[in-house]
């Protein structure tokens, strides 16, 4: 079964955020408060009753590694409701910017260098705890990062590609995909990434080997640069 906006939304709008190739993001009202749901729709190319299962699997897991990131000290959406009916997932609405939009705004739009490094020391500490917690984000973009509104607290979203896991490796590919997306997206912070690493040293106990292998995986995205 899949959300009908007109019909699922009895007396509170839905509003759709965002359309993607998984999932649809909706902001929605529940019991009261302003929320966002997260609906997974189906492959259509699989089995119905397989892929019902793939997707109510995908759903607990993405449920789970929130839940556990907030446990580790790690400030997430509160998560208000599972639905394996409707593939849905419902949580609290966060307001305030992406990290995104902070750090394209930084330079030009009145963001200052101390703005800068308060979240990107945010972002170490919160990145070393889900690492020491063995919990791996999988898909750390500043787009994946609001700042609440008010306190100015690093939130963290979207844990659908997150896995439990204590690999050194693992924990550097999770860092390096952040490396890269603020390589390609925001050149103009400069230090950014150093100012996280710092933060993340700090923070986790096993840095080391953390970033003896982050050594390793730039080396291999190097390499492969070169070669095509
Ligand atoms: N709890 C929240 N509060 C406010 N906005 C949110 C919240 N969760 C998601 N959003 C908004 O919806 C967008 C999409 O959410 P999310 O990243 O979880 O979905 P996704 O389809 O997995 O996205 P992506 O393809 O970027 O991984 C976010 O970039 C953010 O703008």
């Amino acid at each position: 079964m899949e959300i009908d906006p007109k019909i699922d939304s009895g007396n509170d709008a839905l509003v759709l955020i965002k359309q993607g190739a998984e999932a649809r993001v909706f902001e929605s009202v529940f019991a009261g408060k302003r929320s966002i749901i997260k609906e997974r729709f189906s492959k259509k190319y699989r089995h119905p009753s397989l892929d019902s299962k793939l997707t109510i699997k995908r759903l607990n897991a993405e449920a789970r590694c929130m839940t556990k990131a907030r446990r580790l000290g790690v400030l997430t959406p509160v998560l208000y409701a599972v639905d394996p009916v409707l593939h849905t997932l419902t949580f609290e609405y966060v307001g305030g910017p992406s990290v995104k939009d902070v750090f394209l705004g930084f330079g030009s739009n009145g963001v200052v260098q101390e703005r800068l490094a308060d979240i990107a020391t945010q972002i170490g500490a919160a990145i070393g705890k889900l690492h020491d917690g063995g919990l791996v984000h999988g898909d750390l973009t500043t787009s994946n990062m609001l700042i609440r509104d008010g306190t100015n607290k690093l939130v963290l979203i979207d844990f659908g590609l997150s896995f439990t896991s204590t690999l050194p490796e693992d924990k550097a590919v999770d860092l390096y995909v952040l490396e890269r997306a603020l390589i390609s997206m925001h050149s103009s912070c400069g230090n950014v990434m150093d100012l996280i690493l710092a933060a993340y040293k700090k923070s986790s106990k096993q840095w080391c080997s953390t970033l003896n292998k982050l050594a390793q995986v730039r080396q291999r995205g190097r390499k492969r640069t070169m070669v095509g």
